[in-house]
């Protein structure tokens, strides 16, 4: 994944150029589907001023869609790629990406897998074993009924980190992010254990910190290594390779010991995750690579997520009191619109991973040009889900835009234009398998923590969205806790 968030005051500023609507071709594409423009037309940057920097990436990117329209070509480094910010040439774009969709991996990952012969799960397979792999795990973790296992798992781990801030008396939540990333780890086991996980999960609380510890550092030392190929790094032994090798290595020792130990307990009356890809047949190496991947991929996307979402709603009191007094009536807070409105506005304004990429398998049309096979796409998310043709108000964090409409026949929003444009978790056959587990876990914590406290920004300096393989805040959020009375609903 790529990363991304917040486009500076300047680059807001910059009026969108004419070229912001897509050229003539595309409409003429109902009597000619495959035929565009030739990629040679597509706008670029050419002698514009303008330097893309690896940690403000989304901003530089947002500021050539102004310039140069929704769709553009540009080279980053190395390496040349098609920009899309439409929404429906996005949807569009993943329409065409084949049966065995191919996205880009962190060269550094990469670079190790084959260095050290690791293999590895979901995000890193391809073809036919890929869609194997994702054909015995989506029934798993995307059907309706593992709502149970994944919604009880949550609510425990989410009650032990508010007992844990309560019996301590907490005031500022000290090192946040190093404590999401711990909460993000302990759902991923108790949804792979089920009920046994409280009976285990005390054993094995000092590995799941150092593996947590670990998780986060090999994010930071991959995007420490940005600016350089891992194969140089390694070939000349620098600092940030050795630092790089170590913090995987740990991480993918740790999660293994912990998948070993977990596995024998998961046969009997357990029915947690691990339970069931047993059942349905999976080999342990299958087993230990798919769950090793989750446990990484899970740390850093919910952890950061979350830490997202307390930061917009401590700044916007009033809408966080709405939420708490909306979670004290709802009996079913998963299923409540503005809780979930909360997220998706979290992850709206701050994806993740703010650039969605695709290999395209064959030559296609995209945005009235026409791409060779192999063309790189990156999907702009961060400029999509800011742009005022897609959601009024658009740097507004307002939970409220996707309630539906009370006339609504169509299914449509309060005030979302297009709903396309904001898509965290991708669209297709490829897209989050976590999904589910992310929006469960984000929802069960938030009402966790708002029924008992109400939370402030402490911060004084302004918070930005820098890219750090992900998308962090560019200082550590620092975030109060009041208990919260009657009173302050
Ligand atoms: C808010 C939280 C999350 C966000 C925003 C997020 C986002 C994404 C995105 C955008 C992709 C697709 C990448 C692509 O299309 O190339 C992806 C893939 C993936 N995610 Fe998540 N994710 C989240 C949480 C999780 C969790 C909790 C898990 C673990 C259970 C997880 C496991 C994975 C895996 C294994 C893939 C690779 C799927 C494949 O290639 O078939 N994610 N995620």
């Amino acid at each position: 994944m790529w990363s991304a968030v917040r486009v500076g005051a300047a680059a807001r500023k910059l009026p969108r150029a004419a070229g912001t609507s897509l050229p003539p071709a595309r409409r003429r594409q109902h009597s000619a589907p495959r035929r565009g423009l030739p990629i040679d037309a597509m706008p670029t940057p050419g002698d514009l001023p303008g330097t893309p920097s690896a940690a403000r990436l989304h901003e530089y990117i947002d500021m050539r869609h102004r310039q140069l329209g929704p769709v553009f070509r540009d080279r980053i480094g190395p390496v040349s790629a098609v920009f899309v910010a439409d929404p429906d040439e996005m949807r569009r774009t993943f329409g065409l990406e084949g049966k065995y969709p191919m996205h880009v991996l962190p060269e550094p990952w990469v670079h190790y897998n084959q260095l050290f012969g690791v293999k590895r799960g979901l995000f890193f397979m391809d073809g036919a074993d890929w869609l194997k792999m994702r054909r015995l795990m989506n029934p798993l973790m995307l059907r309706t009924d593992q709502g149970d296992i994944f919604s009880s798992a949550c609510q425990h781990v989410a009650e032990s980190l508010v007992s844990k801030w309560k019996a301590g008396g907490t005031r500022v939540i000290g090192d946040l992010e190093a404590q999401l990333y711990k909460w993000s780890l302990d759902t991923v086991i108790a949804v792979l254990m089920g009920p046994l996980y409280e009976t285990h999960a005390p054993k094995w609380n000092d590995e799941v910190e150092y593996l947590a510890h670990n998780i986060h550092k090999v994010f930071l030392e991959t995007g420490n290594m940005s600016l350089i190929s891992a194969k140089d790094a390694q070939e000349g032994q620098l600092p940030v390779w050795k630092r790089f090798i170590t913090t995987v290595d740990a991480s993918l020792n740790t999660a293994r010991s912990l998948v070993l130990q977990m596995i024998p307990l998961s046969t009997g009356e357990s029915g947690g995750l691990l339970k069931g890809m047993i059942e349905c047949g999976m080999s342990e190496e299958d087993i230990i690579k798919v769950v090793i991947d989750f446990i990484i991929a899970a740390g850093d996307t919910t952890a950061l997520s979350l830490q997202w979402t307390l930061y917009l709603l401590a700044e916007n009191p009033l809408t966080q009191g709405h939420v708490a007094a909306e979670l004290t009536q709802e009996t079913d807070i998963l299923q409540s619109a503005l809780v979930r409105g909360v997220v998706r506005e979290a992850l709206r304004l701050y994806p993740v991973a703010p650039f969605l990429t695709r290999i395209m398998p064959e030559s296609c049309v995209i945005g009235g040009y026409e791409l060779p096979p192999k063309e790189l796409v990156l999907l702009s998310l961060f400029t999509s889900g800011r742009n005022a043709n897609n959601f009024p108000e658009p740097e507004r964090f307002w939970p409220e835009r996707w309630l539906r409409t009370s006339h609504s026949t169509n299914g449509s929003y309060k005030a979302v234009h297009n709903p396309h444009a904001s898509m965290p978790f991708a669209m297709g056959a490829r897209s989050c398998i976590g999904r589910k587990l992310a929006e469960t876990q984000m929802i069960t914590t938030l009402a966790a923590i708002l029924r008992d406290f109400e939370i402030e920004l402490l911060n004084t300096e302004n918070i930005d969205m820098v890219l750090r393989m992900v998308a962090v805040p560019s200082i550590p959020l620092k975030i109060g806790l009041r208990p919260r009375t009657q009173t302050s609903l």
